[in-house]
């Protein structure tokens, strides 16, 4: 494994994410509520749950790219600190090369996206001779890889927010998807990944979070005049 970088700590011993009381309602539907999380510095979490859980609109939440009903959210550190969320769908333009591709999303997420940055990004998810391919021409785990190549990136956010990051790849792209979850933990980062399937991550043990365990009892759904969250940096 390369060189550990640690992440800065954050100035208190708080957590790197802390939620709480968190809401989320899709049209009439109450997905869950009162969800209750500290992530801390190495920690990983698995956020499973069933189909339509609510696993993605968390993640969206979080990401600060949908709104929660109820609920708050803190970040430690300040703004730049803010994760880094790789969606379900892989949104690589199809006739761009594998690295300008790469590029395009790291710019536009403000990483490094130099030449040299890609390619050593793309070797690292064994892509360094697609890395001219139009993405049109690459396999659904190729374009897997594509994207997450992100994560091979330094200076990377101390938290990731994952969905689905293994639909796709086969053993050596999850053997490589670990490797990269478990180098993050150690320098102090965190993720929270959503998967049908349990994770292989071995070291840090992955905590788990079963949406299902939130889903309300019998609760109305708050109304639409309360969606509101509070997020503080
Ligand atoms: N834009 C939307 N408008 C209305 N409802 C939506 C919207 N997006 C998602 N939903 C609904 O919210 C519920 C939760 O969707 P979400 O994608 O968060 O679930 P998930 O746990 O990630 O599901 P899966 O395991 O299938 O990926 C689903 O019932 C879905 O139909």
């Amino acid at each position: 494994m390369a060189s550990v970088v640690p992440y800065p700590a954050p100035a208190s011993a708080a957590p790197l994410l802390q939620v709480r009381g968190l809401a989320c309602r899709r049209g009439e539907r109450l997905l869950f509520a009162g969800l209750d999380l500290d992530l801390g510095a190495g920690e990983i979490v698995w956020l499973r749950g069933p189909n339509g859980s609510g696993k993605t609109s968390l993640l969206r939440i979080l990401a600060g790219l949908a709104t929660a009903a109820e609920g708050s959210r803190r970040w430690a550190g300040d703004a730049l600190q803010r994760p880094l969320y790789l969606a379900h769908a892989n949104a690589l333009k199809d006739d761009l090369g594998a690295a300008e591709s790469l590029a395009f999303l790291l710019r536009l997420a403000g990483q490094p996206a130099d030449a040299a940055t890609c390619a050593t990004a793309l070797g690292r998810v064994g892509l360094a001779r697609q890395r001219d391919a139009a993405v049109r021409t690459l396999s659904q785990g190729q374009r897997r890889r594509v994207a997450l190549a992100r994560l091979a990136v330094e200076p990377s956010a101390p938290v990731w927010l994952l969905d689905e990051p293994f639909d796709a790849l086969d053993a050596a792209g999850i053997g490589t998807l670990d490797e990269l979850l478990a180098g993050h933990a150690a320098r102090g980062g965190a993720a929270i990944v959503t998967s049908h399937v349990p994770l292989t991550l071995a070291a840090p043990e992955p905590i788990t979070l079963d949406l299902a365990s939130v889903a309300p009892r019998g609760r109305p759904a708050p109304a639409a005049a309360a969606a509101a969250v509070a997020c503080e940096a």
